[in-house]
């Protein structure tokens, strides 16, 4: 599937400043996956330029996201992006939310990278050898033209996670949604990417579990078991989120589950 081609009760943070039309809005969204309950009631307005998003595994992180761009509906509430109802105007939403799956192999679908940000391309409206031509000096201006016929599975794992963005960002989204792009990187190679992602001008949401990425970031959300236990500045909830996981990680229980 090629995602790019669907590409307080309030909860929220500091900053709620966005004009109508220029936010994430969540709408008491409830979802449910495998028959649970996995987002229950929850609210959101989404404005800051960086936003982050923490939880323990399964807290509801990924599927929150992909409500974003629709790849999943709420079955009670609304999700509008940028004045869009993700459920009746799914097909806009590539437009407006480039999205940066964890494992670059499910996002990456053609052989050598100028064919996938070719590709891209076309889907924004270039016509095939216009957007051929294109997805060189695309390259060229991310310093990467030499990468133009390099075979996608020469690439590294870091050097893939950069190809999908250049590829997603051809798009021109309004929002950049990362779900935990670093996973499967080293250090160095995710500090840059944290760069380059530092150095976009679009509003970008990140799931990570690496605490130290939200440095600079104007908010964070900690999604405990569905809903929105703590959002705030990022020193105060990633410092909550941390105790309460130690904490956890503490308990008898805890330890017995290993
Ligand atoms: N395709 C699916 N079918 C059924 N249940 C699912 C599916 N995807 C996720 N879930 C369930 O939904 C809940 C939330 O999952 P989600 O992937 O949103 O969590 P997460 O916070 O992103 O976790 P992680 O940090 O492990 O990626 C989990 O209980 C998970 O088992």
């Amino acid at each position: 599937m090629d995602h790019r081609a669907k590409p307080g009760p309030d909860g929220g943070g500091s900053g709620r400043d966005a004009a109508a039309g220029t936010a994430i809005r969540l709408k008491r969204v409830t979802l449910a996956r495998g028959g649970r309950t996995v987002l229950a009631d929850v609210s959101l307005t989404l404005a800051e330029r960086r936003i982050g998003l923490i939880g323990a595994n399964g807290s509801g992180k990924s599927s929150l996201i992909r409500l974003l761009n629709g790849l999943l509906v709420p079955d009670d509430g609304r999700v509008e992006v940028h004045g869009l109802d993700t459920r009746e105007q799914a097909a806009e939403l590539p437009r407006k939310v480039g999205f940066i799956f964890q494992n670059p192999d499910h996002q990456i679908i053609f052989p050598t990278v100028a064919e996938e940000i070719g590709f891209s391309l076309e889907q924004a409206g270039r016509p095939r050898r216009q957007a051929r031509e294109e997805a060189k000096a695309v390259l060229a201006r991310h310093g990467r033209a030499h990468w133009a016929e390099r075979p996608v599975h020469a690439l590294s794992e870091g050097e893939k996670q950069l190809l999908c963005i250049i590829a997603v960002l051809v798009m021109q989204p309004a929002v950049l949604v990362l779900d935990e792009p670093f996973s499967s990187l080293d250090l160095i190679t995710r500090r840059r990417l944290e760069a380059v992602i530092a150095a976009l001008p679009q509003q970008v949401i990140l799931v990570a579990h690496e605490l130290d990425a939200f440095v600079g970031y104007d908010r964070v959300i900690w999604l405990h078991e569905g809903r929105v236990r703590l959002d705030g500045p990022p020193d105060t909830v990633v410092e909550a989120y941390r105790a309460f996981a130690e904490d956890a990680a503490g308990a008898p229980d805890a330890r017995a589950a290993f």
